[in-house]
Parts: C-alpha cells; sequence; structure tokens
C-alpha cells in the first residue's frame, strides 16, 4: 500500500479505536437498527442525465483548505435544491475537516441519498454508518485485503445500504467486480502523487459490465468535464473541490446538473 493512503489509514484506525472505546460495538449496532431505512439509490442514480453527487469537503491531501463551510446543512440543502441526486459528506477528520456531527447536520437538511465519505477498515464504520444514516459507504479496494473487501461490502448490503467500490486501477476494478460490486467510482486522483488524470475513467470504465453504475470521481472543474465523463460512458461525477471552492456552490451545482441533462450530452448505453 502506499505512503499517503497507509498514514491516511493510521489516523482512521486511532480515531476509530477512541470511537469504539465510547460507544461499543453492540450499541452502534442497536443504533443502526433504529436509524430510517436507507433510500433506494439506484433509482435515484438511474434517473435520466447524468447525476451529480455533490461533496462536502472542506479540505484536502492535496490542495489542503479549500472552504470554510460554517454550515455543512445549508451548503447541502443548497445542493439538493440545485438537482443534486446525492450528497457526499467527508467523516474524516485529520485531513478533510469533515466529522459524524457534519453528517449528522447534513442528514438533517436533506431527503437525497447519503454516501459516507471515509477510509472505511471494519464493521463497526459501517454500523456507524447507518445509524447515522447513510445510505451509501465508500469502500476502498486499495486500501483493503480482497476478503476484508467482500465480507464489508456484505455487511453494507445487509444493512440494506449501498457500497460504492472506488477503484484507481483495472486491476481494482477486477477485484471489485470480483467482490460483487454493483456501484463503482473510478477516482482519477493517483493516491501516490495526488494528481488528477481524468483519462484513468474512460480506461477503466469499458471493462466494467452494463449493468454496474459508473461514478466518475474528481476533476469535475466544470461541465466540460463533466461531458467528457459522461461520453466515456460515466452515470453520473462525484464533485467536491470544484464546487465548494467556487465561491458559488448551488450555481456551480446547477450548471452540472443543468450539462448533464442537456440533449448533445452523451447517455450511458444499457
Ligand atoms: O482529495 C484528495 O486530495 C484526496 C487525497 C487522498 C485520498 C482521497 C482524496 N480525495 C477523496 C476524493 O475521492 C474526492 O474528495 C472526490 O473524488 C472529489 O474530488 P474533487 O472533485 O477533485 O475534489
Amino acid at each position: 500500500m502506499n505512503s499517503v493512503l497507509e498514514s491516511i489509514l493510521d489516523g482512521v484506525r486511532a480515531d476509530l479505536a477512541d470511537r469504539e472505546a465510547a460507544v461499543p460495538f453492540d450499541e452502534i449496532k442497536r443504533l443502526a437498527d433504529q436509524a430510517q431505512p436507507p433510500k433506494d439509490v439506484r433509482t435515484a442514480l438511474l434517473a435520466p442525465g447524468i447525476g451529480v453527487i455533490a461533496e462536502v469537503k472542506r479540505r484536502s491531501p492535496s490542495k489542503g483548505h479549500l472552504a470554510d463551510i460554517a454550515d455543512p446543512a445549508e451548503l447541502a440543502a443548497s445542493y439538493a435544491a440545485a438537482g443534486a441526486r446525492a450528497i457526499s459528506v467527508l467523516t474524516e477528520q485529520r485531513r478533510f475537516g469533515g466529522s459524524l456531527a457534519d453528517f449528522d447536520a447534513v442528514r438533517a437538511a436533506v431527503d437525497v441519498p447519503l454516501l459516507r465519505k471515509d477510509f472505511i477498515v471494519g464493521t463497526y464504520q459501517v454500523h456507524e454508518a447507518r445509524a447515522h444514516g447513510a445510505d451509501i459507504v465508500l469502500l476502498i479496494v486499495a486500501a483493503l485485503e480482497q476478503n476484508a473487501l467482500e465480507s464489508l461490502l456484505d455487511r453494507v448490503e445487509s444493512l440494506g445500504m449501498t457500497a460504492l467500490v472506488e477503484v484507481h486501477t483495472a486491476e481494482d476494478a477486477d477485484r471489485a467486480l470480483q467482490a460483487g460490486a454493483s456501484l463503482i467510482g473510478i477516482n482519477a486522483r493517483d493516491l501516490h502523487t495526488l494528481e488528477v488524470h481524468r483519462e484513468v475513467f474512460g480506461r477503466i470504465a469499458p471493462g466494467l459490465p452494463a449493468d454496474v453504475l459508473k461514478i466518475a470521481e474528481s476533476g469535475v472543474r466544470g461541465p466540460s468535464d463533466l461531458m467528457a465523463y459522461a461520453g466515456a460512458g460515466a452515470d453520473a461525477v462525484l464533485v467536491g473541490e470544484g464546487l465548494v471552492a467556487s465561491g458559488d456552490p448551488k450555481a456551480a451545482v446547477t450548471q452540472l446538473v443543468t450539462a448533464g441533462s442537456h440533449p448533445a450530452c452523451p447517455r450511458p448505453s444499457r
């Protein structure tokens, strides 16, 4: 595993140990069982046009500070009002400045499906995501051994949620399919250099089955990037920096949604 990811995971494991000490596994499972039922993510993403998954992202390892985001609920409500199909909330604290408190605030503010965007390493975090009302949980292939990926994906689905399985290479994509992923995110950000290479999406997506929903992650800075990803087979794009650093996130989502539903925008064939 590469050092950027490894160092993120070290911090994630330390913070996770603190949370598990505060709220034991049985209690987080009980809270997950009491949460509102998860939403139908596939139907939301298959609505006509290229979907926009809008991200609440304060900072990142690659760019440092991105936006202050004093009120994540207000930001999320503006994303939803502008037509975002789903909202991604970063809950990793050390590198991304996110939190489960941000997630709770967003959950209370919007009805669209919510993605818990974090670095999942164990089943506790899956139940924790459900307890906080998540509908989608990110599983990063590069962060997980195959048996862990498969058992976490099973756990996500057994709780009625959808796993967004993130891949960076064709080998990752093979592992995601082997694990049974039905929603695959192809992340154009190289985890070694943190550079974005959008062409990675077009190299990997054609090798995925037609019934797998394909999300293009990272590097969408405006409608032309969305159109290019759509042309390479994306069902939806996941956008963070291009929204939060735009000065007018609601207008930025509106522009993307408009582009994604324009008759000239390519559609995935299935
Ligand atoms: O954003 C980073 O610097 C980063 C570094 C290491 C691991 C993950 C990272 N980002 C997570 C994401 O996948 C993005 O937040 C997401 O794809 C949105 O990307 P962007 O629109 O380019 O902000």
